[in-house]
């Protein structure tokens, strides 16, 4: 019965979507039929060409570039969307003070991460973005230290003990639990130590919620709702959602329990002393007010699973995929070494602090040119809420926008020889020449990454932890890259590690 109901659905569906399609004669559509594009099919538009393996989604937007230039339209079905791949078309949305409404995309984000920072938008997002700032203050950064430098030494051994053998192996699951405890009990304040515990089926949801979400961005056969309840992704959705949010409930109910017990039932008026607040963001969630009401708790869940998955996922990538370029480049791994020896005065068993964070200038540069190549964050998208110019480029209100920061990033009009890893690009004068929208690896404008110094600092004590520890050796293994929400390979990313002579 119920299949014969799904089946009714689905023609139920196809007649709204002829109609919708019949209706195609709008404005907005007519004028993005302007710029350059594939042709669209009656019906579908172009929706047919993002019915591709994983893999091929990128190097498909890689081929619109190429055919029709930096401003591309396509259509899905009878909704028009506009690719971006220059900072002159990008600048303009993503400085806007206006600008902020994301695109599309995001509403397959709603069942997991609800209205968050990542989604929200208008007065709530304003109001939500001012209230969370004080929470990545550096302040409070410098106390996330310890628990980085704690966390840095399971993986280290966890590594010296089962990968130190010249074999290569996927790094990228192993640096998720890391950075996984990272998050969780830096701004959460709740230690679950998945990295010596278990295989966090946490991590494996997110995987997995992650390609669902990704596959029904890009093929709008499986983004129709009737047509999605039918496939067998159906299940493994709702559990993968099911267990992110019951961890999530989990990471909220240990953190009141601890509240309760040590009596606090607000924070502090004056600011300066909430900074100096250890777990400054889950507690200001908890227990302050926004317009002179507390959060509710379907908010507070709400962004919980933003920053859990934000402020893990990207370092993650970012991470792995420093160390796969350091792996490639021995000449640039031997700098990063010589670097630190300089830090710590030839002492590599020396742990960091805080000012020596500031020192590690190559490090960084290596940092922003792997995130360049491989930026965590390979596509975002925006809502245009308003008729638009962009350099000359006119944009109908209700388009989707969607900027291309990885070819972005790779083009050769802003980057010399762009698929060549070279730090030095980022510490000589075409730097500063560069557009400064040229680099967008955490955005920019008001929807900019908000925990930017956060992912920096934890980048940096990983990665200098590693060089000092090991050798990191390359594979012939390429990754398979794929845009799942984050910048993932299908086939792992590979390295092998052999240890340090100290
Ligand atoms: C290498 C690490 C990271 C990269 C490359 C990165 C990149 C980005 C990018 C490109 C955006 C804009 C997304 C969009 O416009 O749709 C963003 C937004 C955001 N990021 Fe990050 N991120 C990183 C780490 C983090 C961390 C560690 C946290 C939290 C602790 C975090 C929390 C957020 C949040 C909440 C937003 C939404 C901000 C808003 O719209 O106001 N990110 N990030």
């Amino acid at each position: 019965l119920s299949t014969g109901f799904e089946i009714c659905n689905v023609f139920h569906y196809s007649i709204i979507l002829i109609i919708k399609n019949i209706y195609f004669i709008e404005p907005r559509l007519l004028l993005t039929l302007k710029y350059k594009g594939p042709t669209p099919l009656p019906l579908v538009g172009n929706g047919h060409l993002f019915v591709t393996r994983r893999t091929q989604f990128l190097p498909l937007l890689n081929g619109f570039q190429r055919d029709y230039g930096d401003a591309v339209r396509v259509h899905l079905f009878h909704n028009p969307y506009v690719l971006l791949y220059h900072p002159k078309y990008i600048e303009p949305i993503i400085s806007s003070t206006e600008l902020i409404t994301k695109g599309k995309s995001y509403t397959f984000l709603h069942d997991w991460l609800g209205f968050g920072l990542l989604t929200s938008t208008g007065h709530k997002w304003r109001a939500h973005r001012k209230f969370l700032t004080p929470a990545f203050h550096f302040n409070i950064l410098q106390n996330f230290l310890p628990v980085f430098i704690k966390n840095e030494k399971i993986l280290i051994n966890k590594l010296r003990n089962s990968y130190c053998n010249e074999k290569s192996f996927d790094l990228f699951p192993i640096i998720a639990l890391t950075a996984l405890d990272n998050i969780t009990e830096s701004i959460m304040g709740v230690s679950f130590n998945t990295q010596e515990n278990c295989h966090s089926n946490y991590v494996k949801s997110i995987e997995t919620l992650s390609q669902i979400i990704s596959l029904k961005m890009r093929n709008p056969f499986v983004a129709e709702e009737a047509f999605f309840r039918l496939t067998p992704y159906k299940k493994s959705y709702d559990d993968a959602i099911k267990i992110l949010h019951g961890h999530t409930k989990k990471v909220l109910a240990i953190r009141k329990e601890e509240l309760k017990q040590a009596n606090i039932e607000s924070l502090p008026e004056n600011t300066e002393i909430g900074i100096r607040n250890k777990h400054a963001f889950i507690d200001l969630l908890l227990l302050s007010k926004i317009d002179g009401k507390r959060i509710d708790e379907e908010a507070v869940r709400e962004e919980v699973d933003t920053f859990m998955f934000e402020g893990h996922d990207t370092t993650t990538s970012g991470i792995t995929f420093a160390l796969f370029c350091l792996s490639k480049y021995q000449d640039i791994q031997e700098k990063v070494l010589q670097e630190q020896r300089e830090i710590y005065d030839d002492d590599l068993s020396k742990d960091p602090i805080y000012s020596d964070l500031q020192k590690m200038k190559y490090l960084e540069t290596v940092i922003k040119e792997s995130l360049r190549l491989y930026p965590s964050v390979p596509l975002i998208e925006r809502m245009i809420t308003k008729d638009s110019e962009l350099a000359g480029l006119k944009i109908k209100k209700n388009t989707s926008v969607i900027m291309d920061i990885f070819h972005m990033q790779r083009h050769p009009d802003l980057y010399d020889n762009p698929l060549e890893f070279r730090p030095e690009r980022f510490d000589s004068p075409a730097n500063a020449a560069r557009n400064p929208f040229a680099w967008l690896a955490f955005s920019a404008g008001p929807r900019n990454c908000i925990g930017q110094k956060f992912a920096m600092m934890e980048m940096k004590v990983v990665i200098a932890a590693v060089i000092k520890s090991f050798k990191i050796l390359p594979t012939d293994v390429e990754p398979a890259l794929c845009s799942d929400l984050i910048l993932r390979s299908k086939n792992g990313v590979k390295i092998k590690l052999i240890p340090r002579i100290k």
